[in-house]
């Protein structure tokens, strides 16, 4: 099975976990796009749902698709978000943001009653880091911030490149108007001290360290469909 057939999969095993009525947040990236496909589907079918995008790119698939929208402001609190992740370790501890969605696939995620992560097993990964961490900071104070940032990671023995994002020769900006810095410090032993550390800084606006949010991942293999829950 190729790599999009298994993004397929995954995207329509999280379906069933999807009812009529639901207020769901609805994630961004190639899997998050198959699961917009496959709900266009069911909608069309008849099942009512209100889907609230974690990003301008997955509302625009939406309209297209006619899946009904609604915003954080008409719908505070949501049933159920399905998203992807760039990564994903045992405790369903993830990293996101490789779209540059994090800040409001977080957002949305924590308003969100459950949240179901959807992947192919290559996301899998046993400590967090092998992705680089993309870390949403406000332009104002970049290199400040950056140094800031490389501070904060030493005190807790990482260290490496954190390098500006960009498309196609210019700065990637995000949704939010902010941009993205990409840290490959490698192995995340600690991702709450972490989190907690980079949360400190104040031109941090978000990072991709998803702790505590993922109830339930489905994760599509060549050997089938698995459902993981977060390790204890
Ligand atoms: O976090 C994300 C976007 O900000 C995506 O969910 C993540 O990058 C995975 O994307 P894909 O399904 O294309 O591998």
């Amino acid at each position: 099975m190729d790599a999009r057939a298994l993004k397929i999969e995954a995207a329509r095993a999280a379906l069933d976990h999807v009812e009529h009525g639901m207020r769901l947040g609805i994630g961004t990236g190639s899997t998050a796009e198959e699961f917009v496909r496959l709900l266009a589907e069911k909608v069309a079918a008849g099942m009512e749902i209100v889907g609230v995008p974690t990003s301008e790119r997955t509302a625009s698939l939406c309209r297209e698709l006619s899946v009904p929208l609604s915003t954080l402001e008409e719908t505070p609190e949501l049933d159920l978000t399905i998203d992807g992740a760039d990564e994903i370790d045992p405790a369903l501890s993830l990293i996101k943001g490789g779209g540059g969605a994090l800040l409001r696939e977080k957002i949305v995620a924590a308003a969100s009653a459950k949240m179901i992560v959807i992947a192919d097993a290559t996301k899998l990964v046993d400590t967090l880091g092998r992705f680089p961490l993309p870390i949403e900071v406000n332009p104002f104070g970049l290199a400040s911030t950056r140094i800031a940032i490389g501070a904060a990671a030493e005190k807790l023995g990482l260290s490496g490149a954190i390098v500006l994002r960009e498309r196609e020769g210019k700065t990637f900006v995000t949704d939010g108007g902010h941009f993205i810095l990409d840290a490959s410090f490698g192995r995340i032993p600690d991702p709450r001290a972490l989190s907690d550390a980079l949360h400190a800084i104040p031109g941090v606006v978000e990072h991709g360290l998803f702790l505590g949010l993922a109830s339930l991942a489905v994760i599509a293999g060549s050997d089938g469909i698995r459902t993981v829950v977060p390790a204890r």
